[in-house]
């Protein structure tokens, strides 16, 4: 089987690198969709943007959030879509932002990377310390899977934590130091760093080589595509773009042409980003 980064580059080479963010929004869905029960509406409305984007797009990253908030019926939805996405070939990152203690830790990993989820790749927060985020790396690789760990994150105050000074440098070095490590066995620990922050996604490219990115925060939250250029390697790989509402949500919820305007965003987000 090929490794995760191995799946990764794949698609990145054959598709570019627009990661397509399944954030379902009941108040934005389009109104044919709203009469279903929200879950339901959630696992079609995803399933019809996997098929809508596949040509523009070889990540997905549903996020856990908006699916748990409708309970059990949210996470069959959720199921649903990880599914599909795994049969249409992409690969998939389960944005779920874990981290505990180890043994809680290998329960969420088991969780994510067993039958249950059975995503490629989750977001971890490394919060708790290397011996918290060890699970994540073992259960991963038993399945070749791979991990993103918070780096420097997109949201306006990051940097209250992620830029204290410990010893010269800010937090986000420290942790980027670790990812370096924890990735270089076999290059399947990458790192979540914003777009919106873009002269630290310069710095921590550099800081990172090797490391692939998971680079939110194009497009709703206001990153552009000349933001992110910064993030990719001199093979044009190392980093996958998510836009979550940019190309999931570009139209009012009574527009009858949603479709065609998920993929004309798509498409543009696919050729401003190559
Ligand atoms: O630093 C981070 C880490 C994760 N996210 C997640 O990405 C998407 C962004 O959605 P948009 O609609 O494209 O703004 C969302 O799921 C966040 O939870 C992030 O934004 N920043």
């Amino acid at each position: 089987m090929k490794t995760f980064t191995d799946r990764l580059a794949d698609v990145v080479r054959r598709k570019g690198p627009l990661c397509v963010g399944i954030d379902p929004r009941l108040e934005s869905l389009p109104k044919s969709l709203r009469d279903k029960p929200p879950a339901e509406a959630f696992e079609a409305f995803g399933l019809r943007v996997l098929e809508l984007v596949a040509p523009f797009a070889g990540v997905v990253k549903p996020q856990a959030a908006f699916f748990e908030q409708y309970g059990p019926a949210g996470f069959a939805a959720m199921g649903g879509i990880l599914k599909r996405a795994k049969e249409l070939g992409f690969v998939t990152i389960l944005d779920a932002k874990r981290g505990d203690i180890a043994s809680t830790a290998t329960a969420y990993a088991e969780a994510a990377f067993g039958p249950t989820w059975d995503a490629d790749s989750l977001t971890v927060n490394p919060y708790l310390g290397q011996d918290a985020v060890e699970p994540f790396i073992a259960t991963a690789r038993k399945g070749n899977r791979g991990l993103f760990v918070l780096v420097r994150t997109s949201n306006p105050g990051a940097g209250l934590f992620q830029d204290l000074n410990c010893d010269g440098r800010p937090v986000y070095r420290h942790v980027a130091e670790a990812v370096v490590k924890w990735n270089a066995d076999r290059g399947d620990v990458g790192a979540v760093v914003g777009a919106t922050h873009p002269n630290e996604l310069r710095e921590l490219r550099a800081a990172m080589p090797g490391v692939w990115l998971l680079v939110p925060g194009y497009g709703a939250q206001g990153g552009t595509a000349a933001d992110v250029k910064a993030a990719y390697d001199a093979n044009g790989l190392g980093a996958v773009v998510n836009s979550s509402r940019g190309v999931t949500f570009p139209f009012q919820p009574d527009d009858p042409d949603w479709e065609a305007k998920i993929v004309a965003a798509a498409k543009k987000a696919q050729g401003e980003l190559k």
